[in-house]
């Protein structure tokens, strides 16, 4: 059971609203007419087995697929045929399976990257370094080290990314995302490799997201992450949607526990 309140009044306007949506690659239907919706300042899970179609459900919100059919709307806009970077813009940050960090660049630059998005500079004023500019990246790099610190990376803001550990450059993902000042943050399997008690801050680190104004939409394999920190989930199965409900429901719920290889009971229960 989720030990977090949800925030959002259950009549609030959905800040994420995916309409019948279908994706077709050939003859593989990876998602079929799914519809549902994540409320401001709600927690939302995603979760199916292999290949259910959860990264596909991530990609076109994000705008990497266009939809064969149906619509997404965010915060009022429809997304279709917006360009990925338009869609950041409009508040919409993630974080992707694979890290994909700038391997050359610092902990606080890959952070810088991700605040440039909203950044007004031009070039001109970059290279005459005018007061604008000077003061922009001061903000910037204030804001880069505030995000470090928020996701427990402290004190490693100079070193390569490379040099990092893997659970650092996990947490230095989600500042880049954060530094884009989404309304919206995706984390894809942000657990995956974790031991139990990196999930445990994991945990904590979802929920001071959300705290601080943020929405979430989570797709991630480990069943007691989910339970313990969505407000509702989402089920997905060869593409549709099976179940919705709070993680008390689904857990309760006989299409999910079947989807979950036949009644293992305890991974859907997240006693594993
Ligand atoms: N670009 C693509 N071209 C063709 N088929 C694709 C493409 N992307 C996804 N698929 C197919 O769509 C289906 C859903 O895949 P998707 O990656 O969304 O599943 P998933 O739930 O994220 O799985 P996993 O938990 O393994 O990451 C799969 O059958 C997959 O092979």
């Amino acid at each position: 059971m989720s030990d977090t309140a949800t925030q959002a009044p259950a009549t609030a306007q959905p800040l994420l609203d995916v309409d019948h949506v279908t994706i077709k690659f050939g003859g593989v239907v990876a998602l079929d007419d799914v519809s549902f919706d994540i409320k401001p300042g709600e927690i939302l899970g995603l979760i199916g087995p292999n290949g259910a179609g959860k990264t596909t459900a991530f990609n076109v919100i994000t705008g990497v697929y266009q939809a064969t059919s149906g619509t997404v709307t965010f915060d009022g806009t429809r997304l279709a045929k917006k360009k990925r970077y338009q869609i950041t813009k409009l508040g919409i940050a993630r974080t992707f399976q694979n890290i994909r960090l700038f391997p050359s660049m610092t902990a606080l630059d890959n952070v810088l990257v991700g605040a440039d998005v909203h950044s007004k500079v031009g070039v001109l004023r970059a290279i005459f370094r005018t007061p604008y500019f000077r003061r922009t990246e001061r903000e910037s790099k204030e804001l880069a080290r505030e995000l470090l610190t928020f996701v427990g990376v402290d004190g490693r803001a100079e070193e390569f990314s490379t040099n990092l550990s893997y659970g650092d450059q996990r947490r230095l993902e989600i500042a880049r995302a954060l530094a884009t000042k989404p309304k919206l943050i995706c984390l894809d399997e942000p657990a995956a490799g974790f031991n139990p008690a990196e999930k445990q801050r994991l945990m904590q680190l979802i929920r001071n997201i959300r705290d601080a104004g943020n929405t979430v939409l989570l797709v991630e394999h480990d069943m007691k992450l989910v339970m313990g920190v969505c407000d509702r989930i989402v089920v997905l199965e060869f593409g549709k949607k099976v179940a919705e409900g709070t993680p008390a429901e689904i857990q309760a719920n006989p299409v999910v526990i079947a989807a979950y290889l036949g009644a293992e009971e305890e991974d859907v229960d997240g006693a594993s």
